[in-house]
């Protein structure tokens, strides 16, 4: 017998025809045979209204209290869907978070779990009931009511899939699954059949609220399987799965996805030496802000402009913290933009397929759209464009990348394989016997690996002008010189004029070099010998101790970094070669160690 795990969003269990349409998809795959565990979300818009609720009365709740008081959300849920199912006949039992040992940190409404206990849900399951969880909650080990974070409850079914060894998690939402891009924005997106863990992990995090990312990363880490799909159709929705099973031949990028609420914050001018980096995101980080884009290009008479993006609401903080970075490392000044957003094109075939930048950059120029800020990783292409061109620029780059219709010859569907103890081995909670490899906590940082690429040049063209359609010159002139691109930098303009760095493989840096030349003021820099550093791992994003710690173990190994990308499941910096060794050494050391 499989066990399924269905989780039913906000949308879908917003009133009492819902939350009994829910009830009998659950009785449903019941009567099928399968065991069923239902992970319920707080209804329609209960959780902005608590929130709302908690700022009439105190401006800055306190965030243990804000905890007890969101969690009281999902509790009606779960309640009210227990009696939805025993109404239909079927026998139910509802548990909050804190009944079935759901264990996490205490870092108050943006907890993550170390750990579940799953004897009580399987239990009830082996009784013959549906067991109902509630979502986005846990509690500490002091018994504190924590919650997960915005969105949180997938976290929840996700787990609950991995420990319990769910055959698949199933996501009922008010879409019928993941689109090429939000339909909202653009009605033309289309579904998409199969998508990778790493592709839909790089969409949920770069604005395709569709997914919580931290619930893919559980996913990917423990092989489960997800389906996204309507609570109001029986139709296949999407499925979410390892890569061998995901792949599309042909296909270059699989979705685009837009982050409207950014803001960009630039230090100015500063001072090429090693360990100057990890100052400024140590001090960043140590602010708990997430950062998203970082860039950095190669420096001119000894400064750099570091810039990089977070979410507009975190600007005040992030402001006060870079001032103080700058100041601590000599550099210049701060300088921000909030008004900007993010549109990021995705899809495993980049790695093979050429030209796609160039076709991004054209569709903006296109548009007349300027572009920025551009950073690139192994499966995205990012820019940075005025926020009020964002909408524009996604559709732009939808139609181009033809996504309306790439998906619309569905592969056949996929069929997850039986239920199987996919888990891996979870260390109980300050067990003193604990095996200290192992990760202490489910949401633990993975990391897989740390790399040096020692076959790539860097290139860099000073004096482009902040105009649009110059990013799409220079990469078609590249592209014709048959040259294949693999980072791309391009930090923001200050003064009507910007840096584009790219590396190439060594062997073709001339080639490229002599495509660009007769481009902006015609400066073209080439650095043969550029050494790739990359660290990749799973919850690189969710923990945000990880580029700072990358860029600690350069400094301590005396390496100056040149160039930055970054991505949901990739760090990559380039570097002097001449230190390459000595830099692989130092991060191998460093990300030894469990990270939290
Ligand atoms: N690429 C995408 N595919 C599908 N939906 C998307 C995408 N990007 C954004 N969305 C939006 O995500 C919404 C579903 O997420 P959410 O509102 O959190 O659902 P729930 O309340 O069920 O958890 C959809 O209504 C859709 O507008
Ligand atoms: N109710 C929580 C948790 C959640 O995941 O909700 P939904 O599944 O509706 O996105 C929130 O609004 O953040």
């Amino acid at each position: 017998m499989s066990l399924l795990v269905q989780k039913f969003g906000g949308t879908s269990v917003a009133d009492s025809d819902k939350i009994l349409a829910a009830a009998r998809r659950a009785i449903q795959a019941h009567q099928r045979g399968d065991q069923v565990l239902v992970v319920v979300s707080a209804r329609g818009h209960t959780t902005d209204e608590l929130v709302a609720l908690a700022r009439e009365i105190n401006d800055r709740p306190p965030a243990r209290e804000m905890d007890m008081l969101l969690s009281t959300g999902e509790q009606v849920s779960v309640a009210l869907m227990a009696m939805a199912v025993e109404a239909l006949g079927v026998p139910a039992i509802s548990f909050t978070g804190a009944q079935i040992g759901l264990v996490t940190d205490s870092f108050h409404t943006k907890a993550r779990i170390r750990n579940i206990s799953t004897e009580r849900m399987q239990a009830a399951l082996d009784a013959g009931r549906i067991v109902i969880v509630a979502g986005f909650q846990g509690v500490d080990e002091n018994y504190n009511i924590t919650t997960l974070g915005r969105g949180g409850s997938d976290t929840t079914a996700v787990a609950l899939a991995a420990v319990l060894g769910a055959s698949a998690c199933e996501i009922y939402t008010d879409v019928d699954g993941v689109y090429t891009t939000d339909p909202r924005i653009v009605p033309e997106a289309r579904k998409i059949e199969r998508i990778s863990y790493d592709e839909m992990l790089e969409l949920a995090s770069l604005g395709a609220g569709v997914m919580h990312s931290r619930s893919i990363e559980f996913a990917k880490k423990y092989g489960v399987p997800i389906h996204v799909r309507s609570s109001f159709s029986d139709a296949a929705g999407t499925w979410i799965v390892a890569e061998a099973d995901a792949r599309r031949l042909g296909v270059p990028v699989t979705g685009a996805a837009l982050a409207k609420d950014e803001a960009r914050i630039t230090i100015q001018g500063v001072p090429d030496r090693p360990g100057v980096v990890h100052r400024i995101f140590h001090t960043i980080s140590k602010a708990a802000i997430v950062v998203d884009m970082i860039v950095q290009n190669v420096a001119v008479e000894g400064r750099a402009e570091v810039s990089f993006t977070v979410a507009k609401g975190d600007l005040p903080e992030t402001l006060s913290a870079a001032e103080a970075a700058a100041h601590a490392v000599g550099a210049i000044g701060v300088q921000h933009d909030a008004e900007v957003a993010k549109v990021s094109v995705v899809g495993l075939g980049m790695r093979t397929h050429t030209g796609v930048a160039t076709t991004m950059f054209e569709a903006l120029a296109k548009e007349g759209i300027n572009i920025q800020m551009i950073t690139t990783s192994e499966i995205k292409i990012s820019v940075l464009v005025a926020r009020p061109k964002a909408a524009a620029a996604l559709r732009a780059v939808h139609k181009a990348f033809l996504l309306e219709m790439v998906h619309a010859a569905p592969p056949s569907p996929f069929v997850p394989g039986p239920s199987s103890k996919r888990a891996m081995k979870l260390v109980p909670l300050a067990d003193p016997d604990a095996d200290p490899d192992l990760p202490q906590g489910m949401e633990d940082l993975v990391i897989a690996g740390v790399d040096l690429d020692e076959t790539q040049a860097n290139v860099s063209l000073f004096g482009v002008p902040d105009e649009p359609g110059y990013a799409a010159r220079v990469f078609r002139a590249i592209g014709e010189a048959e040259v294949f691109v693999d980072m791309i930098v391009q930090n923001v303009s200050l003064e009507g004029m910007t840096d584009l760095s790219f590396t190439v493989p060594r062997e073709s840096a001339d080639r490229a070099a002599a495509a660009v030349r007769p481009f902006g003021g015609g400066k073209v820099a080439v650095e043969p010998h550029l050494a790739k550093l990359a660290v990749s791992g799973v919850g690189m994003r969710t923990h945000t101790g990880v580029a700072t710690a990358m860029f600690r173990a350069l400094a301590d190994a005396s390496i100056n970094i040149k160039l930055i990308n970054t991505s949901e499941v990739r760090i990559n910096v380039g570097a002097d070669s001449a230190g390459g060794k000595l830099a692989l050494e130092s991060l191998r050391k460093a990300f030894a160690l469990d990270e939290r």
